[in-house]
């Protein structure tokens, strides 16, 4: 393209958005210590209150999302398990295993609503609510055979390319390896058996691009949701060994915002709160996998365990699109929306001046969880410290490891 001088679409969001940061630091620094502690207090209330309204309509609302129902209640669902909130009152366990149930489909797997047919991509969003809400009749509402069979079916022949397709006729791409092998690890399936079936070690090979990073298939451009759907994927299956992990490591580094802060997705690109998860977890896998130093360890299977779950399955637990419609099309953000305590009603964002939606609540404290985790220094007060997330499930690990426990004594 010739460069005429003028700013791009992008380039101006991008003078906006670090214009919006800027503000935001002289705020921080024209305060007392009092008013700061404030401004960088996560409002837990705001966003439980936030987080329960969205779940008492989860049955009957969400027409333009209607392929998406599962994902809304794990986006909720996991959210309020990392604030360490309760369900609202007035709606119980059953009530969503209930609602999930009408989505599970007859031989198997889940659909995106009741009567739908199954799609790997609500299949892991409604197996991960339903280990998040942590109850026996909620694990035992899964038919895990059924899944099992649903998994099969989608793993593609490995001399045809290999890898998972989404659903039947549907794409194959890393979501439907990451969500197979996310799937298979909450329900204690045997992980490496799928993923040899469907050659996911060479498919995933395939799949990192020149930068470093992953793109969804084979020839497409590296992107933060498909690499954290690689990765995760290949630790779950044991087969990170076939990625250059160094080369991945460089790529996500590369894509942090220098003056603004978090991470963008992909080159070029502004940054947005949901990339903190997506990238920000390749980090934590990426450190459990031992490149530390820029050498990998000799061991061929680089497994990554959950180090609270000491379970007796957990050491197996080695390390859609469904990026909210909201999402899309970052919009100039207003420098007048972007005051650090601008936002009254909670939930979080893409960016300043955009309007807070469930998936970007769910993956901006998912992020902000696995930060957490990563070091002992907490930003703002001690309040803000979350519960902890497995980075390879992205559900709470003292769920998963329950989880896992009462698929060892089945
Ligand atoms: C578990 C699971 C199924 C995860 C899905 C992972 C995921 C988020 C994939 C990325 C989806 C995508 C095409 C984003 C680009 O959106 P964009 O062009 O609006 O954003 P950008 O400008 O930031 O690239
Ligand atoms: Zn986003």
């Amino acid at each position: 393209m010739i460069d005429d001088g003028q700013p791009t679409d992008t380039s101006k969001q991008q003078l906006d958005l670090e214009k919006c940061v800027q503000d935001i630091y002289s705020e921080l620094l024209a305060v007392d210590q009092a008013e700061q502690e404030a401004l960088l207090t996560l409002r837990r209330p705001d966003h439980i209150k936030y987080l329960h309204g969205g779940l008492q309509t989860l049955s009957s609302s969400y027409v333009s999302l209607d392929a998406s129902r599962p994902w809304i209640c794990y986006w909720i669902l996991h959210s309020l398990a990392l604030l360490g909130a309760p369900l609202p009152s007035g709606l119980t366990s059953k009530d969503i295993v209930a609602f999930l149930q009408s989505c599970q489909a007859k031989g198997g797997g889940y659909g995106g609503g009741p009567r739908q047919l199954p799609h790997l991509a609500p299949s892991y969003a409604a197996v991960a609510s339903l280990v998040t809400l942590g109850d026996p009749a909620a694990l035992a509402s899964v038919d895990r055979e059924g899944m099992l069979t649903f998994l099969e079916s989608m793993a593609q022949d490995p001399q045809q390319g290999g890898g998972f397709q989404v659903c039947p006729g549907g794409e194959v791409d890393v979501r439907g390896c990451y969500t197979a092998m996310a799937i298979a690890c909450m329900l204690g399936l045997d992980k490496q058996r799928l993923a040899e079936r469907a050659g996911m070690a060479d498919f995933l090979r395939r799949c990192q691009t020149y930068e470093g990073g992953m793109g969804g298939e084979p020839g497409n451009e590296a992107h933060g949701g498909y690499t954290y759907c690689g990765l995760a994927a290949a630790c779950l299956g044991g087969c990170a060994h076939v990625l250059d992990l160094p080369a991945l490591r460089r790529w996500a580094s590369s894509l942090q915002g220098e003056v603004e802060g978090g991470f963008r997705g992909r080159t070029n690109k502004l940054v947005d709160g949901c990339y903190s998860f997506w990238q920000g977890s390749l980090f934590p896998l990426l450190h459990s996998l031992s490149i530390q130093h820029g050498s990998l360890q000799s061991d061929r299977h680089l497994s990554v365990t959950s180090p609270d779950a000491g379970q007796p399955d957990s050491q197996d637990c080695t390390p859609g699109h469904s990026h909210g419609e909201e999402h899309r099309g970052p919009d100039t953000a207003g420098s007048s929306d972007c005051k650090v305590h601008a936002m009254e009603l909670g939930g979080l964002r893409d960016k300043p001046g955009k309007p807070p939606d469930y998936y970007h609540t769910c993956y901006c404290l998912s992020g902000l969880a696995c930060a957490q985790q990563a070091s002992d220094w907490i930003l703002g007060p001690i309040s803000n410290v979350l519960k902890s997330t497995d980075p390879l499930c992205n559900v709470l690990r003292e769920r998963l490891a329950q989880a896992q426990a009462a698929h060892w004594r089945a």
